[in-house]
């Protein structure tokens, strides 16, 4: 058994300046920071990595008082939103958070880039500090392995108080093109196992080298992100000097208590320039058969998993248009309420990869994109996120992303093939999604 001492402080800074005032001693990062809404956290440090939650008991207070140990070993695993032993979390009592960044295709013998194979194969994280800021309020956490001594929480504490109002740094960069003819002999594959009736859909990716004018940090990426127009969720993983990041607007799953809620996110448009083009990009979208196809082998993959480990689920009929900054996609949210000691863990490998980001079949399309991608993915379109001591969080599907060490990178994105898609209009469909990230390096 794995015992965690967790402290909570509430806070009154801005998380995001507090982070960066604090992130400059710790090469470990994760943050996983929703734009939209109140569920933001930020980890500094690592406490400790663990394969699995369920050897894990924690005690949490606030300041040093510390309560009752809490066995989070069934808490992790439990249906419900109450903490472990049948209590409501209450007050400043949030549990600790472990974040959990996974590959695509964990088990593809194909080399990833440079930058993304140095990471390390760790399961759930532990930082020893979290900057969150929920529905509860904002905390500082502090985690660690024996009891929290006073003195240091009240050092952080001085630094967050103290943390200065964040600044931007706009990065000149270059992207080195990726060949079109490599392009299209990949779309040749696709088309071909397509009409052999191998797969209906392949979701296949591009990747480009960027080099800055200058280095860059981690941190010059992320208040980019999270201060510029990209919409959705942040993402960040760094150890030691290289990090993967990105904003990306598709959830995979978010579990808070019994409810479930996730996200059919396939079939794309450009956002258009004014109001009145966008609309009438979107009507176009939500009119097309080949992308009403796509979207549709989402729905169906969702709905079969929620089904089979869920019930009450909801997932409409009609799709709806989500509009971001570049692109705009068709989206259905679906709900439903999970059955007991089923975990987000399971939730998450059970959902993952979906239709959108891998294909249909998806074990079919996973073994076509290790012959036709010239590279593993690593993280890129992988499952990322947070799981707390009560068992709640969420994962996202880590799009729009890339991977850097502060002189270069590479940035990834991809789309989905059906019978009938063209080669041009996919290859620039990724130009626009590339966007996104390429946009953490204006400020
Ligand atoms: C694969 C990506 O996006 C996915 C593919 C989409 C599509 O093919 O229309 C739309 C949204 C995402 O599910 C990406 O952004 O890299």
């Amino acid at each position: 058994m794995t015992r965690i001492y967790t402290c909570n402080i509430p806070i009154e800074a801005d998380v995001v300046d507090a982070f960066c005032a604090l992130q400059k001693g710790f090469t470990d990062q994760f943050v996983y920071y929703d734009k939209a809404r109140a569920c933001r956290y930020m980890g500094l440090g690592r406490c400790i990595a663990l394969p699995s939650l369920r050897e894990v008991e924690y005690e949490s207070g606030e300041g040093a008082e510390a309560r009752a140990p809490r066995g989070v070993g069934d808490g992790f695993g439990a249906g419900s939103g109450a903490a472990p032993d049948g209590a409501a979390l209450e007050g400043a009592a949030q549990p600790p958070v472990f974040f959990s960044f996974n590959r695509f295709d964990a088990t593809n013998p194909a080399p990833a880039d440079e930058l993304m194979a140095s990471f390390p194969r760790l399961r759930f994280m532990l930082p020893e500090i979290v900057l969150i800021e929920n529905e509860r309020g904002r905390f500082l956490q502090v985690n660690s392995l024996g009891p929290v001594y006073p003195g240091r929480v009240a050092r952080f504490q001085r630094m967050v108080a103290a943390a200065p109002r964040r600044r931007a740094e706009a990065i000149p960069f270059t992207v080195e093109p990726d060949s079109r003819a490599v392009w299209d002999a990949e779309m040749e594959e696709a088309l071909a196992a397509i009409a052999a009736g191998r797969v209906s859909k392949v979701v296949l990716s591009r990747r480009q080298r960027l080099v800055a004018a200058r280095p860059f940090s981690s941190k010059d990426l992320l208040v980019n992100l999270i201060d510029g127009d990209a919409r959705g969720t942040v993402l960040l993983y760094r150890y030691a000097d290289v990090f993967f990041c990105g904003c990306t607007p598709e959830l995979l799953v978010r579990k808070q208590g019994d409810r479930v809620e996730s996200m059919c996110l396939a079939g794309t448009c450009p956002a258009g320039a004014t109001d009145a083009e966008s609309e009438a990009l979107a009507a176009a979208l939500m009119a097309d058969g080949k992308n009403r196809a796509e979207h549709d082998y989402v729905v169906r993959l969702i709905r079969s998993v929620l089904e089979r480990v869920c019930y009450d689920v909801d997932v409409p009929a009609t799709p709806q248009i989500m509009r971001l900054a570049h692109v705009q996609h068709l989206f259905t949210p679906a709900a439903a309420r999970v059955l007991a000691g089923v975990t987000l863990a399971d939730l998450m490998e059970d959902l993952h990869p979906t239709p959108a980001v891998a294909g249909t079949p998806v074990g079919e399309a996973k073994m076509l994109l290790r012959s036709i991608e010239p590279y593993n993915r690593g993280f890129f379109a992988g499952a990322c996120g947070f799981v707390d001591g009560a068992g709640d969080g969420e994962f996202s599907v880590a799009l729009r992303t890339g991977v850097f060490d502060g002189e270069m990178g590479w940035v990834y994105g991809g789309c989905g093939i059906v019978e009938g898609s063209d080669a041009a209009a996919e290859y620039d469909e990724i130009g626009l999604k590339l966007r996104t990230i390429l946009s953490a390096f204006g400020a």
